[in-house]
């Protein structure tokens, strides 16, 4: 083993240089593909990305030559430790092959299913579906879509997902892991992961079963009894998003008083003819008033702001693209004007302050601290901007009161996205790490899937569901290979962080009232721990921003305060079951 600490400097450079130039010709590639789906895209992006692992296998072989015990720079020991994991390179040419071929299969066959109805007319996902989930109030309108896009996208991916988790597994072990939820698990440097993402989850779900029972109530109020089953569970399509991930959508149908402030700036930004170059725009002003970086130009020559009306297919999940090179970095988003984009806009330029902030750091720390802490910053701000205040600054709000009623109001709407997505960020990952250690075979995929809904978010299918089906495959990341838990981690930190940054800016009153808007402090905090990227362990990171170094659910229930009280005596009020008892229970489907 080699032992020669300047010479493991020297290959880090050459491995530095060549990494930057193969990765920014895949990413081209890549990108190439995703917003012009197409076979001949597609081969250049399969021949690019081949190259790539070539280039990881040769470079990560050469790493694991070196014996890293005695050397001094923790940072060279760090990079040759990431490098010896090679991943999928360590699968044989022909398996790679197969497995890269079903990742962009399944991608595919995700972005470009549709829906048709009996008389002809087809509906694409972005935006017509989700625009039928979030807006219909019509219970078999809302079936339609959401039976429909099962069928069209989740059923036809469960073969393709059984072999690619076979290979997923198989690279893993080849790499030392046990199975590639173990590979996945590790990226977060944190032996007692699991048991402290259960913690928080136990902590949190009383909470999560307050604002479950008063939707229940409202939801009851419109669908009646047919179809809402007080202490049962709720019927999986009408919490106003295809995946019932957040419940924004049915805001009108639960919002607790309805005369005063209202939180949607929706039809205002429609009446002042937004577009999505000002929904990024105002973003990017947001981000340089704290001192952080603006988009550089090549953002706004080469970004794909909305959804091409030439005709071309493209993958319109919204994504961060980072292109190895310290210049080229670009948002693909096929934005509409609504508040939920505008988050949505703010989640994704996130992604962009931080490839921005670590530009210059080896390419083997161009990530976040952890995976969460990437999903996080865009997160934070966009708490400031939900605000009435700060709407009410950029002109999207008119009328705006201080008052327990509107405090409530904003809160409610607020839970409805942050509280309602825990159980299902949480959930995501517990059912693809059964997957992959074995504990759920793929004769149970579906059953297991909706025990889990069952379990956490107290869900049920509102038509039965078979092994035939495969419902996990019609959520994007499950075809696209994305992790998720990085996301229920997200939901947790980015309070902890909005906390210290309001600290940070001298805010005075609730948590829930805090815009860090224009705090040069806030943005020195946040903009020092992106820097590191993924140089240093993330608890030193969380110390830099919030003083000590864990996760913890406290800025969260802090920030809801108000409204975890008004749901407890709302709930007790209507003697709600807390709960699902009847789990049984079954709405009267079709
Ligand atoms: C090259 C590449 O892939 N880059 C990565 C970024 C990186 O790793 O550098 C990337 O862009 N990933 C795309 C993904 C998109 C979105 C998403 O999938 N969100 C989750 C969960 C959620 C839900 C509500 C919410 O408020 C925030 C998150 C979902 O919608 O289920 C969709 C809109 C929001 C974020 C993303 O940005 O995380
Ligand atoms: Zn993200």
């Amino acid at each position: 083993k080699n032992t020669d600490e300047l010479h493991a400097k020297q290959f880090l450079e050459e491995y530095n240089s060549t990494a930057e130039q193969v990765w920014n010709t895949y990413t081209e590639a890549s990108w190439k593909y995703n917003t012009d789906i197409n076979e001949a895209n597609k081969e250049d992006m399969l021949k690019k990305n081949l190259k790539m692992s070539a280039h990881t296998l040769q470079y990560g072989l050469k790493a694991r030559e070196y014996d890293i015990t005695d050397f001094q720079d923790p940072l060279v020991k760090r990079i040759i430790l990431k490098l010896s994991d090679i991943e999928r390179a360590a699968l044989s040419t022909a398996e790679l092959e197969e497995y890269n071929t079903l990742l962009s299969n399944m991608e595919t066959k995700y972005s470009i299913a549709e829906v048709c109805r009996t008389d002809g007319t087809c509906h694409p996902l972005d935006p017509d579906l989700q625009k039928i989930m979030a807006e219909s109030r019509d219970y078999d309108e809302l079936l339609f879509a959401w039976k429909g896009w099962r069928d069209a996208a989740g059923k036809i991916l469960r073969e393709d997902y059984k072999r690619y988790v076979e290979l997923a597994n198989k690279a893993a072990t080849l790499n030392g892991h046990t199975d590639n939820g173990a590979f996945w698990r590790s990226l977060y440097e944190t032996p007692t992961f699991e048991e402290d993402l259960e913690a928080l989850w136990k902590e949190l779900e009383p909470l999560y079963l307050n604002v479950h029972a008063y939707v229940r109530r409202a939801l009851y109020k419109h669908y009646g009894t047919k179809y809402i089953n007080l202490k049962g569970p709720i019927p999986a399509h009408l919490l106003g998003n295809m995946w019932a991930q957040t419940w924004s959508g049915i805001m009108d149908l639960v919002m607790p008083y309805p005369d005063a402030t209202q939180v949607d700036a929706t039809p205002a930004m429609v009446a002042q003819g937004w577009n999505s170059t000002r929904m990024f725009q105002e973003s990017d002003r947001f981000f340089t008033s704290m001192g952080l970086l603006p988009m550089p130009q090549e953002f706004w020559d080469k970004s794909m702001l909305e959804k091409p009306s030439d005709g071309r297919q493209v993958v319109c999940h919204a994504s961060a693209w980072d292109f190895y090179n310290r210049k080229d970095f670009r948002i693909k988003q096929c934005t509409v004007v609504t508040m939920d984009d505008l988050i949505t806009v703010h989640h994704e330029m996130g992604h962009v302050q931080y490839f921005l902030q670590y530009k210059d750091q080896p390419v083997s720390f161009r990530d976040g601290a952890n995976p969460g802490f990437h999903e996080a910053i865009g997160d934070v701000l966009a708490l400031s901007v939900s605000t009435p205040k700060h709407l009410q600054s950029i002109g999207l709000l008119d009328k705006v009161e201080s008052n327990h009623e509107s405090d409530i109001n904003f809160l409610m709407s607020m839970a409805l996205d942050k509280i309602a997505f825990l159980p299902f960020g949480y959930l995501m990952d517990q059912w693809r790490w059964k997957v992959f250690d074995g504990r759920i075979p793929s004769s149970e995929y579906n059953k297991e899937w909706w025990n889990l809904r069952l379990k956490y978010q107290g869900l049920c299918p509102p038509v039965t569901r078979t092994e035939d089906d495969f419902d996990p495959g019609a959520k994007f990341h499950i075809p696209a290979n994305v992790p998720y838990v990085r996301y229920f981690v997200s939901f947790i930190i980015q309070f902890q962080f909005h906390k210290a940054l309001c600290d940070a800016a001298n805010h005075v009153g609730p948590l829930h009232t805090c815009d860090i808007y224009q705090s040069k402090e806030a943005g020195k905090l946040l903009g020092d721990v992106m820097k590191l990227g993924y140089s240093k362990p993330w608890p030193e990171a969380m110390a830099m921003i919030t003083g000590q170094s864990k996760m913890s659910a406290q800025p969260l229930m802090q920030y809801f305060q108000p409204l975890i009280q008004w749901l407890e005596e709302e709930n007790n009020k209507n003697n709600e079951v807390r709960g699902w008892p009847n789990y049984n229970w079954k709405p009267s489907g079709k």
